[in-house]
């Protein structure tokens, strides 16, 4: 299969934070954000495969920044690294100044997304070669990611995630 670069399935999203979608305190909802980055890295993932995926897990989010009632928030997704049939996804969620338009990072989000058919089984999909130094990085470190998502749910014994192990020993 002809590898593909991360920018190829750049996704972006933007979108301002309405009354409804934000808690107590003005600030836009947890599982708001969750469900645009969702949406996002979904649609990452069917750039990269070209097939339907679904989202086999949300390996980790970072509420660094909250996001208050009226901001202009956009979404940037990419595939960082493609492995048999899953793919990762990294999302940068950014925090548009309405003055100066300065955009700052406010959250940052790794998800992993399954391309499948139209049965619901997993299908191969190209592989990455990433461009940029941090699309290197974040191809480079995908593999533990990954080995530590499956050690989590129960798919892989912590013994043979070697990759991840190779960091503590
Ligand atoms: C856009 C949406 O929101 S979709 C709705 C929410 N998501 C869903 O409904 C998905 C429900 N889950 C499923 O359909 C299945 O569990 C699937 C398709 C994700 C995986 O199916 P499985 O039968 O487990 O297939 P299999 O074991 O071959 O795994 C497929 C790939 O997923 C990877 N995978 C499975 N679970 C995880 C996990 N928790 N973390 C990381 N990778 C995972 C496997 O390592 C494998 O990767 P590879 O092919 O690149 O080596």
């Amino acid at each position: 299969m002809t590898p593909k670069h991360p920018s190829e399935s750049l996704t972006v999203l933007t979108d301002l934070v309405l009354p409804s979608e934000t808690n107590h305190i003005n600030n836009l909802f947890g599982g708001e954000l969750l469900a645009r980055m969702d949406r996002a890295a979904s649609i990452a993932g069917q750039r990269h495969s070209r097939c339907i995926t679904v989202t086999a897990s949300v390996n980790h989010v970072a509420f660094a920044k909250p996001i208050s009632l009226g901001s202009v928030v956009t979404i940037e997704a990419k595939v960082s690294r493609a492995f048999r049939s899953s793919m990762e996804v990294y999302i940068d969620v950014w925090v548009e100044d309405r003055i100066s338009g300065i955009k700052t990072k406010a959250n940052e989000a790794i998800y992993t997304f399954v391309a499948v058919d139209e049965n619901g089984k997993p299908v191969e999909v190209a592989p990455i070669i990433p461009e940029t130094e941090l699309e290197k990085k974040r191809y480079d470190a995908a593999l533990r990611r990954k080995q530590l998502s499956l050690v989590l749910a129960g798919k892989m014994k912590p013994e043979e995630a070697t990759e991840l192990k190779a960091l503590f020993v």
